[in-house]
């Protein structure tokens, strides 16, 4: 049955406004499109229009988004209850985070997938909106409804080379290629994942992720695989295993470096055959799935040290994308901050707060070895124990200070860089522990890794 709402589509692409027609008025009662946006304040003015799908570009050579912005304000303006769901391209995320914030209520990116557009409409027509939101809770607002696109934080970077990891997603999304994350701790692997599951056809399915370096293998085999009731002492009734639960949609496997070898044989017959076998089974089970790993660690050299499967590596990395670290792409430390602050300002309402100049051109120069994780969890920490509006960030600039004169003091010894960096980050680790009394989630927070991150530090440094 038709839902009994007028929806109205502004798009300068024909083919757009004639796609979304057909199918939009499978489902809801009116449809009305409109390609020149000069006539928007018109149409609306001249009809009930329940629900605006928004473009965010007109002008063929623009990709700024501003229009869209400005056509947004200008809807709202003129019928404050108006829902509008905006239309990005997937590298214009952060601009569909500003629309949120300027009162969409929902995006979706292009190319979009017919289901995922329904979804996105009736999620946008149940939403309530409140006469004025209080611009404290609009981030928070913008967060929520982005949920279903970029799953919580949208992956900011202004940076070339985060341009290019950025169009690199847009490419491979629609693909059912299988990817290889790569990049240091907290350089945003998992993010980048759900970005692309978000912009792929499996969107509407899950993405199930596995952290590899958190399993044993007794238990891996199980997990992925699944697991008949009675194949083990624990286990009390059947299990589909992670592989089934991802059908349809994407497999997500972290920290796959620390997966032995006899596992990775039998992930390479699961990938090849694409059917698994649950432990206690006879019969192979078919699975659909489009994989996604990550690692920290360099598999190219893993292979070259006996350590991980060739035919595995080739298989899993049809297309590589590596994540740079924070220190090397210095252009998106600011931004990043203040993303960071206006965030955590909203939820712990302090949106007073700002990081001076001084502080700012620190946290520039500063090497950030946890990467974006570091970055979040040092803005949190400021802002929650800011005292009379100001923003303290001298934790941090401790430990920099404290590499700096370590790295001074031993120049002369030091062999090479690679060193140097292994010598400041046992040092920091050290004094992390130290600082929490030993208690390894406090010291992973404050140095922005996972725990499990932190472990596999532990265990190379021998502490
Ligand atoms: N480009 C980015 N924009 C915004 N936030 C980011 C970005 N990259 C990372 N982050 C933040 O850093 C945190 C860590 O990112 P993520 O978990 O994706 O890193 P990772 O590379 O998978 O780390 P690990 O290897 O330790 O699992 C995220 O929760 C997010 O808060």
């Amino acid at each position: 049955m038709k839902q009994p709402y007028h929806v109205l589509v502004l798009d300068d692409n024909q083919d757009i406004l004639i796609a979304s027609r057909i199918f939009l008025k499978q489902h809801f009662a009116q449809i009305t499109t409109l390609h020149d946006p000069a006539q928007l304040l018109s149409t609306l003015s001249s009809q009930p229009i329940d629900l605006l799908l928004l473009d965010m570009n007109f002008s063929r050579d623009t990709q700024s988004g501003e229009e869209g912005l400005f056509y947004l304000q200008q809807a709202l303006k003129a019928q404050p209850q108006l829902k509008v769901v905006m239309m990005t391209a997937y590298a214009a995320l952060p601009l569909a985070v500003r629309a949120m914030q300027l009162g969409a209520v929902n995006f979706i990116a292009k190319p979009w997938q017919n289901e995922q557009l329904l979804q996105a409409l009736q999620q946008a027509l149940q939403t309530t909106i409140k006469p004025s939101p209080k611009p404290a809770n609009m981030l928070a607002k913008a967060r929520t409804s982005a949920a279903s696109i970029i799953d919580r934080i949208p992956l900011l970077g202004d940076s070339r080379a985060m341009q290019q990891v950025l169009r690199t997603i847009e490419k491979v999304a629609a693909t059912d290629a299988n990817i290889l994350l790569l990049g240091e701790s907290g350089t945003g692997k998992t993010l980048v994942a759900q970005a692309i599951h978000q912009a792929s056809n499996r969107a509407a399915a899950p993405m199930v992720s596995v952290d590899m370096g958190s399993l044993s293998s007794s238990l891996l085999e199980s997990e992925l695989f699944g697991h008949k009731k009675g194949a083990f002492t624990d286990a009390k009734a059947d299990n589909a295993g992670r592989f089934v639960e991802a059908t349809g949609g994407t497999l997500f496997l972290d920290e796959l470096a620390n997966l032995a070898l006899p596992e990775q044989t039998k992930l390479l017959a699961a990938l090849q055959n694409r059917t698994v076998v649950p432990v206690g089974a006879s019969q192979p089970v078919a699975v659909d799935i489009r994989l996604i790993c990550a690692t920290n660690e360099d598999l190219h050299q893993a292979v070259a040290s006996g350590l991980f499967r060739q035919d595995l590596l080739y298989r899993i990395n049809t297309v590589e994308i590596t994540l740079p670290p924070l220190r090397s792409r210095k252009q998106d430390i600011i931004p990043l901050l203040n993303w960071y602050l206006q965030y955590y300002g909203q939820r712990y309402q302090r949106t007073d707060l700002q990081i001076s100049s001084c502080d700012q051109r620190l946290l520039q120069q500063y090497d950030w070895p946890g990467n974006v994780r570091q970055l979040a969890h040092a803005v949190e920490r400021a802002v929650v124990l800011a005292d009379k509006g100001k923003l303290d960030f001298s934790q941090l600039q401790s430990t920099s200070e404290q590499a700096l004169a370590l790295t001074d003091s031993n120049t002369a010894q030091a062999e090479d860089a690679d060193f140097m960096l292994e010598l400041v980050e046992e040092k920091t680790i050290r004094q992390a522990l130290q600082y929490f009394q030993g208690n390894v989630s406090q010291a992973a927070k404050a140095l922005g890794l996972t725990r499990g991150a932190l472990y596999r530090r532990l265990e190379k440094y021998g502490l």
